[in-house]
């Protein structure tokens, strides 16, 4: 089946479901989609490979390609940093598969001003109380990142309200509902010839 885009940008609050959406739509279609491989300046555990688990680099190196703009976007936490190379969601593409981008409102914006031509789709949750009671659910954050998260929901939440940030908005509320939605979005559409169909 034929994607609308080679590459699309999924964004959405932290607990609004796009790895549930994702895990899903990989599996279904396997071999049609990648994530694009990372940068990071930690030293690779032992049968990490380069390239394939993460790009390895050096501090020096890491900070002169994102002076250079060649990142969308990058994070340190506990000294290491993290990123997303233009490259690397280009070299996914390369390789024939469409490249699903997971990232955040500054990421989003980011992207808009690369080359990368992608679709933007941002999952809401259904209700700020939803997406507190999944955050919680989830269970893989305390107390504090879950507060942090839900603060940072408003933010991300009032950024998808802004026309022409998004090209849809799909509401996960019932899961069903919206992978459905996400398929629809991301693949072409068959237009049906009023004349040929019988
Ligand atoms: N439609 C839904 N109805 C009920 N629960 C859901 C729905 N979609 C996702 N969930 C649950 O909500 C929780 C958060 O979902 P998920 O981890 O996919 O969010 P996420 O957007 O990927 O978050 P993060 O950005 O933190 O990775 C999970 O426990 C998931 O099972």
């Amino acid at each position: 089946m034929q994607t609308v885009a080679k590459v699309f940008v999924i964004s959405g609050p932290s607990g609004s479901g796009k790895s549930t959406l994702l895990k899903r739509l990989f599996n279904d279609f396997p071999g049609t989609f990648g994530f694009s491989v990372s940068h990071t300046t930690r030293k690779p555990r032992p049968m990490e490979k380069n390239g394939v688990d993460y790009h390895f680099v050096t501090r020096d190196l890491m900070a002169i390609e994102i002076e250079r703009g060649n990142f969308i976007e990058s994070a340190t936490f506990s000294g290491n940093t993290y990123g997303t190379s233009i490259k690397a969601i280009k070299d996914v593409v390369e390789t024939g598969k469409v490249c699903i981008l997971d990232i955040d409102m500054q990421g989003v914006e980011a992207v808009k001003k690369t080359d990368l031509n992608p679709k933007y789709i941002f999952i809401q949750p259904p209700n700020y109380d939803a997406l507190e009671q999944r955050l919680r659910g989830r269970g893989t954050e305390h107390e504090e990142a879950v507060l942090a998260r839900l603060m940072a929901s408003k933010a991300a939440m009032a950024h998808a309200q802004i026309p022409s940030v998004y090209d849809r908005i799909i509401i996960n509320d019932d899961l069903e509902s919206a992978y459905k939605d996400l398929q629809t979005t991301i693949f072409e559409q068959q237009k049906v010839d009023p004349f040929t169909t019988p």
